[in-house]
């Protein structure tokens, strides 16, 4: 499923927060944005997935516009991992996975082992089928986070777009998480902080003060230079055969 966003701004009042914005991703095409606090991110991802509208502009998905998609077709077409996402605290863990079937479910059809299975192996991807009864407001951060995946998989959508997957994780969940945004074959937009997990995406798009500045292939695209212009901070770029460079922070 492909993603056009053309010429789109976004202004609240007098402030702007995008400014003509124009990106498109293609089928399976596994794009990581990247960019400063603040450089309208979370903003961009909110308005492709038709949270917000843009004052200007338009997000076309699969050639039309996420607005005039009915809201059961636009959650059979993209699911959303947000940064800040509210889980109702009385459901256990596999109830909150099961969510993600919604969009599928038809009027008085009955949950079946259809459903369930999807349900299964999204539990399993983000290794939490041992925590499934567990009330939701008795899991740690990192597992809320791990089931907020969950239950995007569980949608079974074409394309998956997600806020800083990684927050809350330790370090070998995160790893657990890049590889299976590497393992899934969707069309994924994933906004990142860290720049060692954006060089493991097909293609990088840098954001700073609500406008596209770069985009291009990690390898190549992230750079001391770029690092140093966009973050205002030094680093080292270590180049590896075989292996994704490694991004260095310089104190
Ligand atoms: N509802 C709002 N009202 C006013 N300003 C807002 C609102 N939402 C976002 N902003 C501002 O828009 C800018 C972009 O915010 P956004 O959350 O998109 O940035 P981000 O790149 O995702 O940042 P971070 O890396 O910190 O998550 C910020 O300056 C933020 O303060």
């Amino acid at each position: 499923m492909n993603l056009k966003v053309e010429n789109v701004s976004y202004r609240l009042g007098k402030k702007v927060l995008l400014d003509n914005v124009s990106l498109s991703l293609q089928e399976r095409e596994r794009v990581a944005i990247i960019g400063p606090n603040g450089s309208g991110k979370s903003t961009l991802l909110r308005l492709i997935c038709g949270l917000n509208k843009p004052t200007q502009g338009e997000v076309l998905l699969a050639g039309r516009c996420v607005h005039r998609y009915p809201r059961r077709r636009l959650a059979q077409s993209l699911a959303f991992v947000q940064q800040k996402a509210n889980t109702e605290d009385i459901v256990r863990a596999e109830e909150a996975v099961s969510l993600g079937r919604t969009p599928w479910i038809k009027p008085f059809e009955a949950w079946s082992e259809y459903h369930q299975g999807f349900v299964e192996k999204a539990l399993l991807q983000v290794d939490m089928q041992d925590k499934r009864h567990q009330y939701w407001h008795t899991l740690s951060g990192g597992e809320q986070q791990r089931l907020h995946i969950a239950r995007a998989l569980a949608q079974n959508t074409p394309f998956i777009v997600m806020d800083e997957p990684t927050n809350h994780l330790d370090i070998k969940q995160q790893l657990g998480v890049l590889s299976l945004i590497h393992h899934i074959e969707r069309t994924m937009l994933v906004a990142v902080h860290d720049l060692n997990h954006a060089m493991r995406f097909d293609r990088v798009i840098v954001l700073k003060d609500g406008g596209v500045v770069a985009q291009g292939a990690p390898e190549t695209l992230i750079t001391e230079a770029l690092i140093k212009e966009v973050f205002e901070v030094e680093s080292r770029v270590i180049k590896s055969m075989g292996f994704a460079s490694n991004v260095q922070l310089i104190a």
